[in-house]
């Protein structure tokens, strides 16, 4: 793509950056969640993984576009008390370490990366809290979420980093890592590791995690589904999604292959290249508001591929309102053909929960 095509310098230092990160959350995994004995409830890693990989794309983001704002998941404040004390200094080094690693094809120094460019742990720390941004209707603002699907991470599963551009309350540019998904659906005992890009305007991309900026990557469409290869896309965990009213919905429309369940915006990609062929999620019903940065990267893949993206109720999603969706109306993903039938089954379920219970 020539250099002249829109966001081209924001695209390269997106995939640039997400692909830092991943280096250090798979790293991080490596060394915390495989090699300690760690109890099932501790959360240690994550947070180290969250907070470094946070702390690294900002610093990015900060050097790179200066001006513009970040609505990020995490903040710095946990890291700034007494009792947070070996937690910084771990996330400071690993942030420090990820962010000097000697630049691969296509960096640039001048993006605050390799040896010349370690930070202070105040810098550090600052930049982590740039992602404080409370979004809005206007402007140009990122959006990160630096581990997606932290439960699917813990486990050894899917997990995303994930980052996108919003303008004027549009998606412009998605980017999505993911270390842990298959190259290739069809073996998934294959290799692993894969950035997913897309600019509004300009296709969706598969591009290798290792040497992503020279990779023109395979362009991905999303196939046509029919009721006998139709499968739904969904969450793991329960409490992030209605999967009893997902089976409902599956009935309605006579799907019958079993659905595909991974943790976080890993599922947008596996939709955007057709190994799945609608994304549901729909609320548990406990008043939780949807994160921008949990849907913005993924809705654009979604459309580039040549999907459509909306909530449960058909309405396009709203990134102009803040840090959340706003009320939450669940979101539904898939092809131009299968959307509107699953919109059809999602609003025929729904009005079938709402007449039982006014029984
Ligand atoms: N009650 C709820 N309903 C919907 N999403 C929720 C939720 N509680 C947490 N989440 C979000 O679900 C995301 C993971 O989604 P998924 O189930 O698709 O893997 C979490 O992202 P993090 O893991 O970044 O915190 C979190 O933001
Ligand atoms: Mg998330
Ligand atoms: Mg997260
Ligand atoms: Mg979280």
């Amino acid at each position: 793509m020539a250099d002249a095509a829109p966001y081209a310098a924001e695209k390269q230092i997106a995939i640039a950056a997400v692909r830092r990160a991943c280096v250090l959350t798979s790293s991080v995994f490596n060394k915390l969640v495989k090699q300690e004995t760690l109890t099932k409830d501790d959360k240690s890693p994550v947070t180290v993984g969250d907070f470094s990989a946070q702390a690294v794309i900002n610093t990015i983001l900060n050097r790179t576009f200066p001006d513009d704002p970040i609505v990020g998941e995490e903040d710095a404040d946990d890291l700034r008390v007494e009792s947070g004390t070996a937690l910084r200094e771990r996330i400071i080094q690993l942030a420090n370490e990820t962010l000097t690693a000697e630049l691969v094809p296509g960096e640039k120094e001048e993006w605050g990366l390799g040896p010349n460019n370690g930070q202070t742990t105040e810098q550090l720390l600052n930049a982590i809290d740039r992602g404080n941004y409370q979004g809005g209707r206007t402007g140009r603002m990122w959006t990160l979420d630096p581990i997606d699907g932290t439960k699917g991470f813990l486990r050894g599963e899917q997990y995303a980093v994930c980052l996108a551009l919003i303008v004027n309350s549009r998606v412009e540019l998605g980017v999505i890592g993911c270390p842990n998904l298959p190259v290739s659906a069809s073996d998934p005992s294959g290799s692993r590791g894969c950035i997913f890009v897309a600019v509004r305007g300009q296709g969706a991309y598969q591009l290798p995690l290792v040497d992503p900026l020279s990779s023109a990557g395979t362009k991905l469409t999303i196939p046509t589904f029919t009721t006998e290869t139709l499968n739904f896309l969904e969450s793991v965990e329960k409490a992030h999604a209605k999967l009893s009213f997902n089976d409902r919905v599956g009935q309605i429309l006579g799907v019958t292959r079993a659905p595909t369940r991974m943790d976080s915006q890993a599922k947008y990609c596996a939709l955007a290249r057709g190994d799945g062929g609608a994304y549901l999620r729909m609320p548990v019903g406990s008043g939780y508001k949807e994160k921008i940065w949990d849907h913005a990267p993924g809705s654009v893949l979604v459309e580039e591929a040549g999907g459509v993206i909306t909530d449960g109720r058909g309405q396009p999603l709203d990134f102009g309102l803040g840090r959340t969706l706003g009320e939450n109306y669940g979101v539904v993903a898939a092809g131009k053909e299968v959307h509107p039938k699953v919109i059809a089954a999602v609003l025929q379920a729904k009005a079938e929960e709402e007449a039982q219970s006014q029984l």
